[in-house]
């Protein structure tokens, strides 16, 4: 289903992952099952979250109330028999007017997705749904101007777990509702989770994917190398990197800490990005993300030979790779068996688990975010004066 690599780590042997981390991991298991709610919301019966299915949908949100829909429907988009998504996810109107004018003379589902139901863009692009576009409304909120505006017209509502933080809710109504909606199947995401739950709780630490990579991460950040890119040789898994973006950099990006995530799509930017990789500042460490099998494929001829493309795409995966080890710039590599449900649920799994296992070897609050208040401060004076 899925499989970390990272042999290239120990061949480079620059640090030592024979870390003590059996503490840190205690504390962590312990806030999962006392504090943060987003392990036990894989364990939720997600029948409540299949209200109902539409041919065309719309989902209004930001971060982490959209993010994490995003990734799923876009990576199964086109091989799945997917109804129709539009994305309000930001207030640049060129995009906004052209998904208006898509769907005003549809009868969309709408989506009003905001855990705080105050967050600026969310409101402003409700405002204009509601003005433009006649639909059926689902509520996902927990409190703010949103859920007020939900209970006044009588709509439908759904609520977060208090203790699930926006940016790790994809396994809760946030995610799981409008992906039913839109035709994919939640019982097969909520499964690779729980196969990747599975992996965490492996007492043989070499082979628990979520904790070794973050222990990778901490090491080589505490010597300096400090950006984290992700280099993604399935483009259908752009929007993934848009979530890992956001988990990694409001989770651990505190107190003068953190780690900057940097987004690669592979093999374009070899002819981009990897000058700087493999001659720049050593402070990088690459994750590639491969599938074994690509969901289409097709013949080519190359120099007089036949190739498949996803021969040629996979050799330009493993050069990099090599080339890079070879000039001792620390790589991992995920491997997911193709881009289906399962893995998509394993791959964002393994993830939350690994940034909020990174908050403890930090030991910083991974779950809020209290710096992004003062620019929606700042916002909001300039806009009413
Ligand atoms: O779900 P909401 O309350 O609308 O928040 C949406 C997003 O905006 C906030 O400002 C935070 O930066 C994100 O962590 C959050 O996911």
């Amino acid at each position: 289903m899925i499989n970390f690599n990272y042999e290239n780590i120990l061949k480079l042997n620059e640090i030592d992952i024979k870390f003590d981390y059996k503490e840190y991991y205690n504390r962590f298991l312990n806030k999962l099952e006392n504090t943060v709610g987003f392990r036990k919301a894989i364990f939720e019966d997600i029948n409540k979250y299949k209200i109902e299915k539409a041919e065309d949908v719309v989902v209004i949100g930001m971060g982490g109330s959209i993010l994490g829909t995003e990734t799923v429907y876009y990576a199964l988009k086109g091989y799945n028999k997917l109804n129709n998504a539009y994305f309000l996810d930001n207030t640049d109107p060129e995009k906004i007017v052209k998904i208006i004018n898509e769907i005003k003379d549809k009868e969309p589902l709408i989506y009003v997705v905001s855990k705080s139901g105050n967050t600026l863009e969310t409101i402003v692009n409700y405002n204009l749904i509601k003005k433009e576009v006649k639909g059926d409304y689902i509520f996902i909120t927990n409190g703010g101007k949103l859920l007020e505006e939900a209970k006044e017209k009588g709509y439908y509502i759904m609520n977060i777990p208090e203790n699930v933080p926006g940016r790790y809710s994809i396994f809760t109504a946030v995610g799981l509702a409008p992906l039913y909606s839109l035709n994919v199947n939640i019982d097969r995401l909520i499964n690779g989770a729980k196969y990747m739950d599975k992996i965490f709780l492996e007492e043989d630490f070499y082979k628990n994917y979520p904790i070794i990579n973050a222990i990778i991460h901490y090491l080589y950040e505490k010597r300096g190398v400090d950006i984290a890119v992700l280099m993604s040789y399935v483009e259908s898994l752009y929007h993934f990197g848009e979530w890992f973006k956001q988990l990694l950099g409001e989770s651990l990006g505190k107190e003068g800490k953190g780690i900057t995530p940097l987004l690669s799509i592979g093999a374009k930017d070899q002819h981009s990005l990897l000058q700087l990789y493999m001659d720049g500042k050593k402070d990088k460490i690459i994750t590639f993300l491969t599938v074994e099998k690509y969901r289409d494929d097709i013949e080519v001829e190359y120099n007089n030979k036949i190739f498949k493309l996803s021969e040629i795409i996979k050799y330009e995966q493993l050069a990099t790779e090599k080339a890079l080890t070879n000039n001792k710039v620390p790589n991992v590599k995920i491997t997911l068996e193709e881009v289906k449900e399962e893995c998509l649920g394993a791959l964002l799994y393994m993830y939350m688990l690994q940034i909020g296992f990174m908050g403890e070897l930090y030991n910083i609050n991974a779950y809020n975010q209290p710096a992004v208040e003062e620019e929606k401060r700042i916002c909001l004076e300039m806009m009413m004066k």
